[in-house]
């Protein structure tokens, strides 16, 4: 019996489509590529640098999907084959940028490049060939709540007008320039203001996708491992790491900035949606996060030992984390957001999305992951004799 037809939002049928995604090798490209071949029709031009993260969807030859997905290995800073890829497709989703914070004040230039410079193209290609863009923003943009500005025990940090993040009318406010941290979330919001400007002169279909703190199996790397030794990746990363090395937690400036952590999969259907819903989507800026998972990255620390040490059957560390400066761990010109809550109205009302994932269970299932992944790997790394000068 054939599969019944697969509807939109508004009950009409889903045509498949072709997809240009660039950045496809990624954390997200690789869960969002792994969602359209397993449960849609539709094409992926798959564009990166690397693939390790999609080697499993695209061989071997024999899989379902098989004829869906191709892999560009392109640098989009210089390779003409961009062009045509985006004319090819109907829709592009460009995910590729350098986003870890390590990155933002030790090479400020190539975070500039990477998160402005370089989706300039693919911004002109869309719109010239009106193909409609998803973009990959960051809720970084926001910057630092209003509220931080106020003094510590001031009443006012407690009202969600001070601190919950909304599209249409909150703030973006950014340290001063040589805090070169802000110039992934300055660079971002100029490409976010690009998009916009398409869209109201030249017609652009676009729609902007602000995650928040989107986090699962996948994620970065764990150094030294499947990354530099001396690599800092994001913080589930660098946790985990700390774990699977029975290492302290290093917390930063204390671990009191606070965060709220969506699993990846429930933000990948949030980008399904967007994508089979182009007259639900196009025009929107949306966030993409899960307000009921907030904790401070001290909690997140905590949260993490004790799983881990469910998942792993090893006993927890007897001194679990230590406190680092800012200064030491990412060198100078970090700076930090303090808090994250994503205001959901627009996504919501749009395309009626909501996370369903407690960060309990995010982190039971990703950390689960981390250690039937890395924990072999770890224990030979650990054990092999270092090499003589
Ligand atoms: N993961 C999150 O929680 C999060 C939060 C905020 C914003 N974002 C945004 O989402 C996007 C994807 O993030 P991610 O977490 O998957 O990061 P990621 O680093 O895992 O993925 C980015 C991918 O882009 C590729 N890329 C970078 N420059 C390229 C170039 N010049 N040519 C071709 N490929 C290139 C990289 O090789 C990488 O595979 C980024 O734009 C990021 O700023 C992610
Ligand atoms: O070992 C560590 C590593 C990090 N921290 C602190 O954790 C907080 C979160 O850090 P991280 O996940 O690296 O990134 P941010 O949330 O600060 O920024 C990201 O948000 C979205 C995105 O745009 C893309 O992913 C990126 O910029 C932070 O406070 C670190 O200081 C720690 O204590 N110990």
């Amino acid at each position: 019996m054939a599969s019944p037809a697969r509807v939109d939002l508004d009950g009409n049928p889903i045509k498949p489509i072709t997809i240009c995604m660039i950045g496809a090798g990624g954390f997200i490209g690789s869960h969002l590529c792994e969602k359209l071949m397993a449960e849609t029709p539709h094409k992926v031009l798959a564009v990166d640098v690397y693939n390790d993260k999609i080697k499993h969807l695209l061989e071997p030859a024999s899989l379902p999907w098989a004829d869906r997905i191709q892999f560009y290995r392109i640098n989009i800073k210089h390779d003409s084959r961009l062009e045509g890829l985006i004319k090819m497709a109907d829709l592009t989703i460009n995910l590729a940028a350098i986003c870890t914070p390590a990155d933002y004040n030790t090479r400020p230039l190539d975070t500039i490049y990477s998160n402005f410079i370089d989706a300039l193209p693919v911004v002109k290609y869309c719109s010239e060939n009106n193909k409609r863009l998803i973009h990959f923003s960051t809720c970084e943009v926001y910057g630092k709540t209003i509220g931080s500005f106020l003094p510590k025990e001031h009443p006012l940090r407690n009202d969600p007008n001070f601190y919950v993040l909304k599209e249409d009318a909150s703030p973006c406010i950014f340290g001063p320039i040589e805090k070169q941290r802000w110039s992934y979330a300055c660079a971002k919001q100029l490409i976010e203001r690009l998009i916009y400007a398409e869209g109201a002169e030249n017609g652009l279909e676009f729609t902007i996708v602000r995650p928040f703190n989107w986090i699962g199996p996948r994620m970065d790397f764990i150094p030294g491992i499947d990354g530099p030794s001396e690599g800092v990746p994001r913080v589930l990363a660098c946790f985990s790491n700390n774990l699977l090395r029975c290492e302290p937690l290093k917390l930063v400036d204390g671990g009191q900035s606070q965060r709220t952590f969506v699993y990846i999969k429930d933000a990948i259907e949030a980008v399904l949606l967007m994508i089979e819903n182009p007259a639900r989507a196009n025009g929107q800026i949306f966030n993409v996060g899960n307000p009921n998972n907030e904790v401070t990255v001290r909690q997140l620390a905590e949260m993490m030992t004790e799983i881990y040490s469910k998942v792993s059957g090893e006993p927890p560390l007897e001194v679990p984390s230590i406190d680092v400066s800012s200064k030491e761990f990412y060198g100078e010109g970090y700076d930090d957001s303090d808090k994250r809550i994503p205001d959901m109205t627009i996504i919501n009302k749009q395309l009626g999305w909501n996370p369903k994932t407690s960060l309990w269970d995010l982190l039971d299932s990703t950390l689960t992951y981390q250690h039937r992944t890395y924990a072999e790997a770890i224990k030979q790394a650990i054990a092999k004799p270092v090499a003589s000068s």
